[in-house]
């Protein structure tokens, strides 16, 4: 359960605040170097400077506005410098649109072997080959630049969970220093931004000191951190209930590695407005549709002769040109057309389920049953 931690009378009004199903759901547009990106948005992972089995054209075609890259991946191979020397991750990936950068802290703790976290920053050796490597506020503020991100994160501590409240405390102040150091390290061009990220796990008075320390650094927008990290839906909901509202209001809100379709529709209506997450294009790759009828899994052996497509009314390659039986065909033996077309429905299954929220909301409506 969440610790409502008593606070002075001003304070606990923004806590309290009645949760009122929808209003806190925002339609919106954010203008950037590399084209506008329509919230609520979802964003498609491309880990190491490509969406996986998909060409960055037809990521395009599913609607998304900004893609995802790791940098963490990118500065181990190819390496920043040499993305950079080559004209930086735009160019090198054929992607024009924006690009968001993760800092790499989140990474490197979930798959460097051996680390070592430090007030400098943390210092780990590569999963790769093993060599030692170090990420800090400053060098991976850098590394961004490096590559051309159009929104750069700071560099955090992502507090696992469970954590004690001593624990996410001693975390949520590393990263406000770590955010004042990113700032810091930050070149600041127009139609360019960087985030702050916000952390104290489950604890509604460390969220609120983490939120008011990174409104200090003036963020051109405010990621929820510490979250879809195993506490699960009811536990991440019941921080949503609460901890966008800390945030400014005229800031996009981002909710990092959210999530299904359920997660995304209660994040909006608590107000968050941009997403990322391997689901769509990793479950894609494993076999798993996201259809209007519920999730498909297209190994099984119900499809083999199913010569219906996903969806009669979806307008991606796999639904339009094939079946369920060639896409449980292609699957099961392996073949890679199987993966490109799994993944392009699933990233236009997402890109619709946004549009379609993006629409009521701008209508006034409810929108508590799409999924
Ligand atoms: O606190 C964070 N700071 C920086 N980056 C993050 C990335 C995150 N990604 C997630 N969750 C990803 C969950 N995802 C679900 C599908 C399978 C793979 C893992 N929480 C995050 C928190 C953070
Ligand atoms: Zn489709």
């Amino acid at each position: 359960e969440v610790s409502i931690t008593k606070f002075p009378a001003d304070e606990r009004k923004i806590i309290a605040k009645a949760h009122d199903k929808y209003k806190k759901a925002r339609a919106g547009i954010i203008n950037t170097r590399h084209g506008q990106i329509h919230t609520p948005a979802f964003m498609p992972v491309g880990t190491k400077g490509t969406v996986k089995a998909m060409l960055p054209e037809s990521v395009q075609t599913t609607g998304a506005d900004i893609i995802l890259g790791n940098t963490y991946h990118l500065m181990l191979q190819p390496g920043a410098k040499r993305v950079f020397k080559l004209g930086g991750l735009h160019k090198f990936m054929n992607w024009s649109k924006p690009l968001l950068t993760d800092s790499g802290g989140f990474q490197v703790m979930s798959l460097s072997k051996l680390r070592k976290i430090t007030e400098e920053g943390v210092i780990f050796n590569s999963h790769i080959d093993g060599s030692k490597f170090m990420l800090s506020p400053e060098s991976s503020t850098e590394i961004q630049y490096l590559l051309g991100s159009t929104i750069t994160m700071a560099f955090d501590e992502c507090t696992p969970y469970p954590s004690t409240y001593e624990q996410a405390k001693s975390s949520m102040e590393l990263t406000s220093r770590w955010a004042k150091r990113s700032r810091k390290a930050f070149y600041s061009r127009d139609g360019y931004g960087q985030f702050g990220i916000i952390q104290g796990s489950i604890y509604n008075d460390l969220r609120l000191k983490s939120a008011l320390d990174l409104i200090e650094l003036d963020f051109e927008g405010y990621a929820i951190g510490g979250l879809a990290v195993g506490e699960g839906q009811e536990l991440m909901f019941k921080v949503l209930d609460y901890a966008p509202d800390l945030l400014p209001i005229n800031k996009p809100r981002y909710l990092m590695g959210v999530g299904k379709p359920a997660d995304i529709i209660g994040a909006v209506q608590r107000g968050i407005d941009m997403f990322d997450c391997v689901i769509p294009t990793r479950s894609g790759r494993n076999g798993q549709a996201f259809t209007k009828y519920g999730v498909v899994n297209i190994r099984n052996s119900k499809y083999k002769e199913d010569n219906t497509p996903l969806e009669e009314d979806c307008l991606c390659p796999a639904c339009k040109n094939y079946t369920k039986a060639y896409l449980h065909y292609l699957v099961k033996v392996k073949e890679i057309l199987g993966a490109m077309l799994m993944t392009w429905h699933n990233l236009m299954y997402f890109q619709k389920l946004m549009l379609r929220i993006r629409e009521y909301i701008a209508q006034g409506k409810d929108f508590d049953f799409i999924s």
